[in-house]
């Protein structure tokens, strides 16, 4: 019974898996593509935790994902900077946001390029207390930034919305973009691409690697 739940939501989940849903590069539609996806399964899903479906563990993005998707973001900010269309400088928020930051960088030509260091961390005592707290380790040119006016500020995800809340705090007149958005993190990022949901925790290349996985129905 429970082996047939699953197997029926895989097939659902094959289906509905990104590389299906996402439209051809460059279309309008793969612009517009903001939708929340359902994560697929994938080799680090395979520890055994009976209460959850395997797709509802993480949502593990490739090199070549991560890529396409940074393009389309760059091409949504294409022509959208004040300086007629144009963008002063890209500040990555590291350490996630450099990848996504370089893409961008190069698909707008932008030459100028600078970081700010955000750690972020859990705060509070018991469980029920814990809080994400951020805080800067290093900031970027104090002179270029300004109020932060023509500055397009990059990670690679907004999930409790702290990170870009900081930031934002301190430049409220940068633009905020993001690749991937879950809906807690949204009200604090104006550009992104990939809507993900709240319980879904997303897997970057950087902190993945190949390996050996089960085959689905076992072995013999
Ligand atoms: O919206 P939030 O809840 O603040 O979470 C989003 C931030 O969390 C991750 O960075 P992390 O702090 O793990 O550090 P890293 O980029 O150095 O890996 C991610 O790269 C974002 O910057
Ligand atoms: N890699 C990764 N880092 C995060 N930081 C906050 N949320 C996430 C997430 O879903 N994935
Ligand atoms: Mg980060």
């Amino acid at each position: 019974m429970c082996k047939l739940t699953i197997r029926v939501a895989r097939e659902r989940l094959v289906a509905k898996s990104p590389d299906v849903l996402t439209p051809p590069l460059g279309s309008l539609a793969y612009l517009n593509n903001a939708t929340a996806l359902s994560p697929i399964r994938t080799a680090a899903m395979t520890t055994k935790d009976e209460s959850r479906l395997p797709h509802e563990k993480g949502f593990h993005i490739s090199w070549d994902q991560i890529h396409r998707d940074s393009r389309a973001l760059a091409w949504r900010l294409d022509g959208k900077g004040p300086d007629n269309g144009g963008w002063k400088a890209i500040v990555a928020i590291t350490r996630g946001g450099m990848a996504p930051a370089m893409i961008v960088a190069r698909e707008l030509d932008i030459r100028t390029v600078d970081t700010i260091s955000v750690i972020s961390y859990y705060s509070g005592g018991g469980a029920a207390d814990k809080r994400r707290e951020a805080k800067v380790l290093k900031s970027p040119d104090a002179a270029m930034m300004g109020d932060g006016t023509g500055i397009l500020v990059i990670d690679d995800l907004v999930d409790s919305g702290k990170t870009l809340e900081l930031v934002r705090a301190q430049y409220p007149n940068a633009h905020f973009a993001t690749v991937y958005a879950k809906p807690e993190g949204e009200p604090q990022v104006d550009t992104f691409i990939t809507g993900v949901s709240q319980d879904t925790w997303i897997f970057f290349p950087w902190d993945m690697a190949l390996q050996y996985v089960e085959p689905y129905r076992g072995k013999d």
